[in-house]
């Protein structure tokens, strides 16, 4: 079974499109990431998940149950850390948690889920008070009562410092073993890449790819960075490489000895034969893969586009 089907979502505010004919799936028990830049739709698409917002058209099913009919059952077993910070000035870390235990009827210690998130010793101060980060980590605590079968975290690492962004990782991680699936929302790509098992990319409301992140590294153009240090470079070899089908993107770092830094999508060893038959000698040469940053980039800003389902 899927924990959560997107099928041919559209939701228009006005005559702004915020999802077009969105369609994806979550599978049970996997870690999701769903990535975009701003305004992509990110948090439509949780809205709608949520029945925090009516879709224009389409469907969506969370743990089996349509999301429009049956938003209270999914409520109970679904834990959401939602955009933007919703505490309560006046009532503690303790009450915050109390009152999530009981609207869930579970029966947590609110001692316990606050020291899994760092906030045991601030639990008896009123939220008012409270950082942005400690705010966050306080939503996040709420989320995970009643142990829930599906996490739905909108930018969880908003606010958060490094360590909280780490300790934020580490909860993903455990609730994912405890046998929770996680989908949530990032625009920050070192998040991802950590803890996710799939990667959906979205982009003007349509989804641009769906992969395992080493999948999408590898359908991008921008494929493998490789620099090769050579004893000279003249215009005939460098041409000689520019002509490559498959290398994009060739420039020299002029420096003694001189680098030559192509991407290059095949055959890496095209580019050392072609000038290697030119007479230059190659003194040293490395590849870098494309970060995940590259791979957003260029889903998100450049021409790539299909679904790479995997
Ligand atoms: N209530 C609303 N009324 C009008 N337009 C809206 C509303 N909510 C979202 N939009 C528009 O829908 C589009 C998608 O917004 P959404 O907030 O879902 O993006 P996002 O991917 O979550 O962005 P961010 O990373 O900035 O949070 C944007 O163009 C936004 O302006």
């Amino acid at each position: 079974m899927q924990a959560l089907t997107v099928d041919n979502l559209t939701k228009s505010f006005g005559q702004t499109v915020a999802l077009d004919d969105l369609s994806f799936e979550v599978k049970t028990g996997e870690v999701f990431g769903f990535l975009g830049p701003n305004g992509a739709g990110k948090s439509t698409t949780i809205n709608v998940v949520l029945d925090f917002v009516r879709p224009t058209a389409g469907s969506v099913t969370v743990l089996g149950m349509d999301a429009q009919r049956h938003s209270r059952d999914i409520r109970k077993r679904t834990g959401v850390l939602p955009e933007g910070v919703e505490t309560y000035d006046r009532l503690t870390a303790r009450q915050h948690l109390e009152f999530a235990i009981d609207s869930k009827n579970a029966d947590d210690s609110p001692e316990a889920l606050l020291e899994r998130v760092g906030l045991e010793d601030d639990i008896d101060r009123k939220a008012g008070g409270y950082s942005k980060g400690m705010a966050q980590r306080l939503m996040l605590a709420m989320a995970l009562v009643g142990d829930p079968e599906l996490l739905i975290l909108d930018e969880p690492s908003t606010g958060l410092d490094p360590n909280g962004a780490r300790e934020m990782r580490e909860i993903v991680r455990e609730e994912n073993e405890r046998g929770a699936t996680v989908f949530f929302s990032s625009h920050v790509m070192g998040q991802v890449e950590a803890v996710c098992d799939r990667v959906g990319i979205l982009r003007d409301g349509e989804m641009v790819a769906v992969d395992s992140v080493e999948g999408l590294r590898d359908s991008v153009e921008s494929g493998t960075t490789l620099r090769v240090t050579v004893d000279r470079i003249d215009d005939d070899a460098l041409q000689a490489v520019r002509s490559l089908r498959d290398v994009t993107d060739v420039t020299v770092e002029e420096r003694n000895p001189p680098t030559i830094v192509a991407t290059v999508e095949g055959s890496k060893t095209a580019v050392l034969s072609a000038l290697e038959d030119r007479g230059i000698e190659i003194e040293d040469f490395e590849t870098t893969e494309a970060s995940l940053e590259d791979v957003f980039q260029s889903y998100t800003t450049g021409s790539t586009t299909g679904v790479h389902a995997r």
